[in-house]
C-alpha cells in the first residue's frame, strides 16, 4: 500500500468515502459537510498522487461500481482505498444504496469483505437507513417509507431488483462473513451496549444495525468511532462529525457558472416519475426516441441539441428537459451511452448547468463530460444538492439527483434555487432548501 505523500502528514485527511454510484457520492456529500466536515467528491479513482487540499476533511470517491461485474466493483474500492490511505485518511466509509441496490452476488458483500481484509478490521457496521428519506431497518428489515423493501417500487428496478427486505438475509449470500444484527432494543440501550455486542464478535462478522430515527443514528455514531471501517446509506454519515470540530455554520457556497440549462432524466424510479409529470408541464422536451437511438446514437444527440439550442435563442434561461422514460424498453447500456453523446453536444452548445436524474444516469454523464471533481453547494432536498464541477471543459454546475430523492417539483424548483445563487456567492442552507422540493 503506499504511503502519504511529501508534504501531508497521516491523518490529516480525516475521513475517506467510497461510494458505489455518482449520486449516493453527491448525497453522501452532502450528509458529510452538514455534519461539519468539509467534503469534496472525486469522480473514479484519481490518477496520479493523492493530491487532497488541505482544507479537506474529508473526500468521497464516486465509482460506477453498483451494477459492475463482482471482480471489476472490488477493483474500484480497492484502488480508491489505496488512494484514500495514500492522502493520510485515517478513517473510511463504504457508501452505498439507502435500499441496499445489489444483486445476489455483490457488490456490497465482496467490496466490504475485500476492504476489511485491506485494513485488517475485525467488525463493520451495515446502516443502509437513512430517515429523512423514509429508509428504517427494525429487525433487520428494511423499509422504505410504510413498506417493506420488497413491497415497494424497488422490487421492479430494471438493474437491482430488491425482492427481499431483511438485509441480513440480502448480505448472508455476498459475504464471506458472518452477518449479525443489532437490534434496536440494543442501540436504545446506549452506544455502550452497541460497542460491547460489537467488540464481543468471536469472528469477521458485519452487523445489521437496527435504526427507526435520527437519535439512534447518532447512537450508532458514538459507538464506531473507532472502527476503521464503517458503511451505509448517507444517514450514518449526517451523524458522524469532524475529529476537529470545525465552526460550520452550514453555508454552501456555489460558483454559478453563466450558460444554459438542462435536465437529462434517466431514472425510472417512481419518484422521478412523478417529478417528469410535473417538469413536462412546464419545460419543453425533448423525449429520446427509440429508433434514432439505436441506429445512430451520436446523430440523435446531435440533432437533439439543436432543438434545445433553438429554444435557448428565444429564451436563454429556459431549460430544457430530455427524457428516456416513456420511450418503452431500450438496452440499459445504449440509454447511457445516448444521454452521455447528448451531454458532449449539448455542452458544445453552451450548456452549463445540468440537473440529472439517475445515479447510472449521472454516472454515464459525468464520464461523458470528463468531470473530475465536485464541491457541495447548496441542498435541495435531503440528499440532492447543486455543486460545482471541475471537467475537461471548465467549470460547471450540477445536480446528481438519486432516482429516489426530491419533491414532485424538484427539475423546477434547482433553477429557482440557481437563479437566488445569481450575484450571491454563498446560500444558508436552511433558508434556501427544506420546504422547497
Ligand atoms: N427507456 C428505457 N429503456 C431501458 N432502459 C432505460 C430506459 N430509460 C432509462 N434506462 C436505463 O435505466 C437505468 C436507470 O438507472 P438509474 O439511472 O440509476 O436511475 P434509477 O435507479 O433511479 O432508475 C439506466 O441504466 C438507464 O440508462
Ligand atoms: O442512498 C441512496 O438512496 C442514494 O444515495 C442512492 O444511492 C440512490 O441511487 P439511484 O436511485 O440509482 O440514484
Amino acid at each position: 500500500m503506499p504511503g502519504p505523500p511529501a508534504g501531508r502528514q497521516v491523518e490529516v485527511l480525516d475521513l475517506g468515502c467510497i461510494a458505489d454510484d455518482v449520486t449516493g457520492a453527491t448525497d453522501v456529500a452532502t450528509a458529510l459537510v452538514g455534519a461539519g466536515f468539509r467534503t469534496e467528491v472525486r469522480f473514479g479513482v484519481p490518477a496520479g498522487g493523492a493530491d487532497v487540499p488541505g482544507d479537506v476533511d474529508a473526500t468521497v470517491v464516486a465509482l460506477k461500481s453498483r451494477t459492475a461485474p463482482v471482480d471489476d466493483a472490488v477493483r474500484q474500492s480497492r484502488a480508491a482505498l489505496a488512494w484514500l490511505r495514500a492522502a493520510g485518511a485515517g478513517r473510511f466509509y463504504v457508501k452505498y444504496c439507502s435500499t441496499f441496490d445489489s444483486t445476489p452476488r455483490g457488490n456490497i458483500g465482496p467490496v466490504v469483505d475485500a476492504l476489511l481484509a485491506d485494513l485488517d478490521a475485525p467488525v463493520t457496521v451495515v446502516v443502509p437507513a437513512f430517515p429523512a428519506g423514509g429508509r428504517t431497518v427494525y429487525r433487520g428489515h428494511l423499509f422504505v417509507f410504510d413498506q417493506l423493501l420488497a413491497d415497494s417500487s424497488m422490487r421492479h428496478h430494471p438493474l437491482t431488483p430488491m425482492t427481499e427486505s431483511s438485509v441480513v438475509r440480502l448480505l448472508a449470500p455476498q459475504t464471506r462473513h458472518r452477518v449479525g444484527l443489532v437490534p434496536l432494543t440494543t442501540v436504545h440501550r446506549g452506544a455502550a451496549a452497541v460497542r460491547d455486542l460489537l467488540q464481543g464478535a468471536a469472528a469477521r462478522t458485519l452487523f445489521v444495525v437496527d435504526v427507526v430515527e435520527d437519535g439512534d443514528l447518532a447512537t450508532i455514531a458514538a459507538a464506531i468511532d473507532d472502527l476503521p471501517l464503517v458503511t451505509g446509506g448517507s444517514g450514518l454519515a449526517a451523524a458522524l462529525r469532524p475529529r476537529t470540530p470545525r465552526s460550520s455554520d452550514g453555508i454552501r457556497c456555489l460558483d454559478v457558472v453563466p450558460g444554459r440549462r438542462a435536465v437529462l432524466v434517466g431514472s425510472l424510479s417512481d419518484t422521478t416519475g412523478r417529478q417528469l409529470r410535473h417538469a413536462r408541464e412546464r419545460l419543453p422536451v425533448v423525449d429520446l426516441e427509440p429508433s434514432a437511438v439505436t441506429g445512430d446514437v451520436r446523430g440523435w444527440a446531435f440533432a437533439a441539441a439543436e432543438r434545445a439550442a433553438a429554444w435557448w435563442r428565444e429564451s436563454p434561461d429556459r431549460p430544457v428537459l430530455f427524457s428516456s422514460v416513456d420511450v418503452g424498453d431500450l438496452s440499459a447500456d445504449v440509454v447511457e451511452a445516448a444521454f452521455g453523446q447528448l451531454a458532449v453536444a449539448l455542452r458544445a452548445r453552451g450548456a452549463r448547468q445540468f440537473v440529472l436524474a439517475g445515479g447510472e444516469t449521472s454516472g454515464a454523464v459525468v464520464a461523458a463530460l470528463g468531470v473530475s471533481r465536485l464541491s457541495i453547494g447548496p441542498e435541495l432536498a435531503p440528499g440532492v444538492a447543486w455543486g460545482t464541477a471541475d471537467s475537461v471543459a471548465g467549470p460547471l454546475d450540477l445536480v446528481l439527483k438519486s432516482g429516489n430523492f426530491g419533491g414532485d417539483d424538484l427539475f423546477t424548483a434547482a433553477w429557482h434555487m440557481l437563479d437566488r445563487s445569481s450575484g450571491e456567492q454563498c446560500l444558508g442552507t436552511t433558508d434556501v432548501v427544506r420546504g422547497r422540493a
